[in-house]
């Protein structure tokens, strides 16, 4: 059964209702003409990617799987930030348990959404560093709105991305690029990334964004999708298998490498210096 009938998509919206407790922290529609459907991430103010929004996004990228989605477009509500990535302040003096499932649903996320059967775009309309750029490279396509940045910051915060995001990245811009990238935590502003292929288009509005968005899912329409769909995980497929190969290994090392003292007190410095206000609050 096709996720656009309406009989799905009922199902879909009565799940998302109930599944968030404080209103969704992703919103789905679904176009019922072309059957694409659009995750909006909605998670004031930047949409950092702390358990519930990664949980959500998990669950949501679970449901599309179920009914037969025959493409996303993965957006954000603010016209600001796509993601500001890992919420920061939920890494400093941290929980153990919680780090474990954070980082355990930010894995699983990467495994849906960079495994996905249906095709998918990101419209990055706003910020995309770190864990916000690693959401825009797991989507087949991005189109960024002019102005803002993208990049796997992680090496200026004091750390190494984990090897399937270095492999996507390098997937995607090729391996010469993503070493100056990634050694460097090099943020690019949009024209930049669309020079280097971190993004595959730019757009002037929102609106043009979700065009283009659709126009490149349209591609697919005459397509046997599981033609297209076995082609994909073909060529991912390497990637999404190491990863579950080394999944509970690399929580550990995680979650060790977190509440280390040392790496605590950088990310203090960190936040102190880029995101003074919340910190004073
Ligand atoms: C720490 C990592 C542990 C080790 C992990 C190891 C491997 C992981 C590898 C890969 C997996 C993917 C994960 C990657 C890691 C990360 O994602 S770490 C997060 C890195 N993020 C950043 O460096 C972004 C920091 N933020 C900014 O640069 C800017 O805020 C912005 C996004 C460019 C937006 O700028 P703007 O001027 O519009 O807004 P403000 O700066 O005023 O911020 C508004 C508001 O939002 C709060 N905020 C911003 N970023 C975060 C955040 N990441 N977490 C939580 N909160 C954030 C900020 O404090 C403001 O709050 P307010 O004062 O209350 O309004």
């Amino acid at each position: 059964m096709a996720f656009r009938t309406a009989r799905n998509l009922a199902y879909f919206s009565n799940y998302i209702r109930n599944y968030s407790t404080n209103g969704p922290l992703v919103n789905v529609t679904v176009n019922e003409k072309s059957g694409f459907a659009t995750a909006t991430l909605q998670r004031p103010s930047v949409n950092s990617l702390n358990l519930e929004l990664l949980t959500e996004i998990s669950h949501t990228l679970q449901q599309l799987e179920k009914n037969k989605c025959r493409g996303l477009i993965l957006t954000s509500a603010s016209n600001k930030v796509f993601s500001a990535g890992l919420d920061l302040f939920e890494l400093h003096k941290p929980n153990a348990d919680k780090i474990k499932q954070m980082w355990s649903t930010l894995q699983e996320v990467w495994i849906k959404l960079y495994g996905s059967s249906y095709p998918t775009v990101a419209v990055v309309n706003g910020h995309a560093p770190a864990g916000g750029c690693m959401l825009a490279l797991s989507c087949e396509y991005r189109v960024m709105l002019n102005n803002f940045i993208i990049g796997l910051n992680e090496a200026q915060i004091g750390f190494s991305a984990p090897m399937w995001l270095i492999d996507g990245m390098r997937n995607t811009i090729g391996s010469r690029q993503a070493e100056f990238a990634l050694t460097a935590g090099t943020l690019f502003k949009t024209e930049e990334a669309l020079k280097i292929g971190l993004v595959d288009e730019v757009a002037q509005s929102k609106e043009e964004a979700i065009e283009k968005a659709e126009k490149f899912l349209n591609k697919f329409a005459k397509i046997p999708p599981h033609a297209r769909s076995m082609t994909k995980a073909a060529l991912r497929g390497a990637n999404i298998q190491a990863l579950v190969r080394n999944k509970d290994e690399e929580v550990r090392s995680y979650v060790d490498f977190v509440t280390d003292s040392q790496f605590q007190d950088s990310l203090g410095e960190f936040i102190e210096l880029n995101l003074k206000q919340k910190l004073s609050k």
